[in-house]
């Protein structure tokens, strides 16, 4: 039986991080894929396809609201195939960064086939059978299906089969108003489908500060329709359509769609490993739960990613996965800090998110001060016309940001230097100590730290001695 430091079951976005973060330190290292390719869900069915569907969105509907400004009436269909060709040669570009080859030539022996705990230090691949000091599960998840009366029978598309269609549903029901659901809504109502989106919960984006929230309702609302606090109980088809039941409170509405999207929530792949061979527990939901150094309940078998239920982001499992090579090869404990986990939604415009909520605040009893600007007082946004959107930076009672918040143009790129200022512990009245070339979006960050500064010269006690000053200085 062959021997490895480190076994890691999954090349995907935390699976690779691990290969090559403990290959690199000199660890041998077996990677077991079960897929043809190496990339796992973000590059095959997740981020890549979704921004590179978006961004085609983006420019159909930019294209079609310039040109109808001028005067020009744009119709016609557009074509799913060619836009799921273009998706397509996104991901071909970026498989190559994740070729099979470029972790061989690492010196990774790379195993293509369904890895499967045989005991706590062995995993089978198809007719190998392989032995690991540390065994790293990155198996990812997959997307989450309700029980929903006769949804299996009339059929429905999920992230894996959306980027494979090739003609536009005229009608489309998306249940769930999440990540994945608004996301994919706005780029398939921007490609001419009429969209309805179904939410379970009272308000869409849940996990969004209040304000946040407020602007995406009012700009979502243009190009989507919303049934809150709904729930999808049955589905037929009839004549070629699915008729779709969807009930809130007592009262039953019927729809006819041509396509249904299912988005809401995700289920790990965590059944497929035989995981009591290692003696491996997961929750009641199949999350591979593990502690702050991403051990599971076996302390040489470790969990990262989405299989681990805590944030479900590429970065995330590439930050777990860096976490665990340090841990796994070089024995220095460090554990996941996921108090300041940053995320996009890349809706158009883009919502930022790091830290708490203003509701998460209070919830916590946190005395602490809100900053908040439209981006119609930031001249940049005035000037591209696109000036939709908020900032928001919250502070604790002395000045340091413990949630920022934005929706607008760019927000996911611009709001970067927030991140960067948290992390190295940075107040809000530092985030204005810095020069802004003019005029840049970043410079929103600016004028709500600004606001800081403001209330401190006005209110505080600095007016009173500078007052004094200025008079003994004349
Ligand atoms: C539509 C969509 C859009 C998204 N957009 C974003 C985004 O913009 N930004 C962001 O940060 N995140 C985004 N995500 C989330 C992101 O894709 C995931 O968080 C990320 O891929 C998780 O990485 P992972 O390594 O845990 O799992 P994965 O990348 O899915 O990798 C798991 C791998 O394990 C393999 N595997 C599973 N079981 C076994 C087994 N038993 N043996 C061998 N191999 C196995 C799978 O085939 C897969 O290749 C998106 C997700 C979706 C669905
Ligand atoms: N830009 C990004 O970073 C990005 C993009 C897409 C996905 N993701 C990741 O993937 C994860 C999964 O995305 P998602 O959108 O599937 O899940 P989600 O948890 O973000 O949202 C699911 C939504 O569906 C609703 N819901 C649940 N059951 C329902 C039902 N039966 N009927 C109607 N609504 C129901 C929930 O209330 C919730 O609003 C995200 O949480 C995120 O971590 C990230």
């Amino acid at each position: 039986m062959k021997k490895y430091d480190v076994i890691v079951i999954g090349g995907g976005a935390g699976g690779l991080t691990v290969a090559s973060g403990a290959r690199s330190l000199g660890a041998k290292v077996a990677l077991i894929e079960k897929e043809k390719h190496l990339g796992g869900d973000c590059l095959h069915v997740g981020c890549v396809p979704s921004k590179s569907f978006i961004q085609a969105a983006k420019e159909i509907h930019s294209a079609k609201e310039k040109a109808t400004k001028l005067g020009l009436e744009v119709s016609g269909e557009v074509s799913l195939k060619k836009i799921n060709e273009r998706v397509r040669s996104s991901i071909d570009v970026i498989q190559h960064h994740d070729s099979d080859e470029r972790f061989i030539n690492m010196g990774i022996d790379l195993y293509k086939g369904l890895g499967v705990f045989t005991s706590d230090h062995t995993v089978k691949i198809n007719d190998d059978e392989i032995y690991g000091k540390r065994i790293v599960i990155a198996t990812g998840s997959r997307a989450f299906i309700p029980s929903i009366k006769g949804l299996k029978e009339v059929g429905y598309l999920t992230n894996e089969t959306i980027f494979n269609q090739e003609k536009l549903p005229k009608d489309l029901l998306v249940i769930g108003s999440g990540a994945i659901g608004l996301e994919l809504s706005q780029a398939m109502a921007r490609f001419g489908a009429n969209v309805t989106v179904v939410e379970r919960s009272k308000t869409m984006l849940s996990k969004e500060d209040q304000s946040i929230r407020n602007v995406a309702g009012k700009l979502l609302e243009k190009e989507l329709t919303f049934l809150l606090d709904s729930d999808v109980i049955h589905v037929e088809k009839r004549n070629g359509k699915k008729i779709v039941s969807v009930k809130k409170n007592d009262t039953l509405t019927k729809l006819e769609v041509d396509e249904i999207l299912v988005a809401v929530g995700r289920t790990p792949n965590s059944d497929n490993l035989s995981l009591t061979n290692a003696g491996v527990t997961k929750n009641e939901k199949g999350y591979i739960t593990t502690n702050a150094k991403l051990q599971t309940n076996v302390s040489h078998i470790y969990a990262i990613g989405d299989v681990n239920g805590k944030f479900a982001f590429t970065h995330v499992a590439g930050e777990e996965g860096k976490t665990v090579v340090q841990n796994a090869v070089l024995g220095i404990p460090k554990k996941m800090n996921y108090e300041q986990i940053p995320w996009i939604i890349y809706t158009d415009p883009e919502i930022f998110h790091i830290g708490l909520t203003e509701q998460e605040i209070k919830e916590k009893g946190i005395t602490y001060s809100s900053y908040e600007v439209p981006l119609t007082d930031v001249d940049r946004f005035v000037a591209d016309h696109q000036s939709d959107g908020i900032i928001k930076i919250l502070t604790n009672s002395k000045g340091k940001i413990i949630g920022a918040h934005a929706i607008g143009k760019g927000a996911g790129d611009w709001m970067q230097t927030v991140i960067y200022a948290i992390k190295h512990g940075k107040k809000i009245g530092d985030l204005s100590q810095m020069i802004y070339p003019y005029p840049n979006h970043a410079a929103a960050i600016q004028r709500t730290a600004d606001i800081y500064w403001r209330d401190k010269l006005f209110n505080g006690l600095l007016p009173k001695v500078t007052k004094k000053y200025i008079k003994w200085f004349r």
